[in-house]
């Protein structure tokens, strides 16, 4: 946690120890008797902590009167949760997100995520601008976190910039939107020189996978049928055209020999592309959101437009039978780790598009739910081991982005019944 943050400022009944450590007296914590679990094994062990640092993680450990014990017994001690994919403050359809760094993380904290990712969006196509205006939102943080930066045009002076978030920022993972045609969509000619420049950079290239084109099309038609509801969002751009894009992304990559990550994996199609990238031997990791993995489109449908737009997200949350193969595809390796997209808007945000869809923010929640979600639905129901749950909730991550985020959600663990 960090040393001043809202909780402690605010003083909501935190004691000093929980809101950062003071320089007289240091912090000793022993989690006693757990079953510890990380991404490949489990062992009963106890974990000692000193100042929020690991020092220790073995069975029996002897330590003096002065450290506070924390009996875990029967419990399981697991590193916190990474959400690499969230919208906190973020401008977006003529709006902010109602989530900002302080309430988006404190509900994250609330569901045992300890770090996000969040998508800095650049000011006017300016990198380091937006990345100076990201700073200034994250200053309320009360977790850790990250960027990746997304790209909204292509010039030489963005392709410079993005040197300057890799060298001296700290940000190495670039997403294309293929939507949001008008606005952040950038075409195939200009995605095909952000593959170059991440290939050149070291960088992760990452895409947000629909025809944008196509979808615009989709959107006219269903006007033009009369159709202005939420219903309209998912049946304007349907999976055809988030598998077309998945391919498309999937062979300019392989084109420009660079890795790809595809956020937001929401149905079979574009699940089956990356499936088959996989099995050819290319680097493609498919991102599947929590909603996608737990919900399907009957939300969309529902007569009262508040209880509907609140499912309104892009790509759109399929029919049953996605969800499903999501999982599974998760399960087994086809699709690597969990986020959540983490984008909120309230009710009268969403009634922007009262009387017409393409006006309703695109997003939906889920920074508090990942962790006892995927738990319950894909843990609970046997189709992944405990390992595989800390794996896909929190330290695949790490895997993709090498050692640049040395493993500091590993301070902050969290207990979860056995
Ligand atoms: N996904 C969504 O509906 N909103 C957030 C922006 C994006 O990731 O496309
Ligand atoms: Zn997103």
């Amino acid at each position: 946690l960090s040393q001043s943050n809202q909780f402690c400022d605010a003083g909501v009944g935190y004691p000093e120890s929980t809101c950062g450590f003071s320089s007289s007296s240091s912090s000793k914590l022993l989690i006693k008797g757990g079953t510890v679990l990380n991404a490949h094994q489990q062992e009963v062990a106890d974990v000692y902590v000193e100042d929020g640092i690991i020092v220790a993680v073995k069975p029996n450990i002897k330590v003096d009167e002065d450290v506070t014990l924390l009996d875990a017994t029967g419990k399981y001690v697991m590193p916190g949760g990474i959400d690499p994919h969230t919208h906190l403050a973020m401008e977006f359809m003529g709006t902010e997100t109602i989530d900002d760094f302080f309430s988006g993380q404190a509900a994250a904290l609330a569901g045992g995520t300890t770090m996000h990712i969040d998508f800095v969006i650049p000011v006017n196509g300016s990198l380091v601008a937006g990345f100076e205006a990201y700073k200034k939102k994250a200053k309320k943080s009360c977790m850790n976190y990250g960027f990746h930066m997304a790209i909204t045009k292509w010039d030489e002076s963005v392709s410079r910039e993005m040197e300057i978030m890799v060298k001296e920022k700290g940000i190495n993972s670039f997403k294309f939107f293929m939507a949001y045609k008008g606005s952040l969509m950038i075409s195939d000619e200009l995605l095909l020189q952000g593959l170059e420049r991440c290939k050149s950079l070291g960088a992760l290239a990452m895409v947000h996978a629909e025809n944008g084109d196509a979808v615009f099309e989709g959107q006219k038609r269903m006007i033009d049928l009369g159709i202005t509801g939420p219903e309209g969002h998912a049946l304007s751009r349907p999976p055809v055209l988030e598998g077309e894009a998945t391919a498309r992304a999937i062979r300019l990559a392989k084109f420009v020999n660079t890795p790809l990550y595809v956020v937001h994996v929401m149905s079979i199609d574009a699940m089956e592309e990356i499936a088959r990238a996989r099995k050819s031997g290319q680097k493609v990791i498919g991102e599947p959101v929590v909603s996608g993995l737990v919900l399907n489109d009957s939300g969309l449908w529902d007569p009262d437009f508040v209880t509907a737009a609140k499912y309104v997200m892009s790509p759109p949350i399929r029919e049953s039978g996605h969800d499903k193969a999501l999982q599974a595809a998760l399960s087994t390796g086809v699709l690597q780790l969990v986020g959540t997209d983490h984008c909120t808007f309230n009710s009268t945000q969403k009634a922007f598009g009262i009387d017409d869809f393409r006006k309703i923010p695109n997003g939906v929640n889920g920074i508090e739910e990942r962790m006892h979600l995927v738990w319950d639905t894909m843990v609970e129901s046997g189709q992944i081991s405990v390992t595989d749950f800390v794996r896909i909730t929190s330290t695949e991550w790490y895997d993709f982005i090498g050692t640049v985020l040395f493993i500091v959600t590993f301070f902050c663990f969290q207990i979860y019944s056995l």
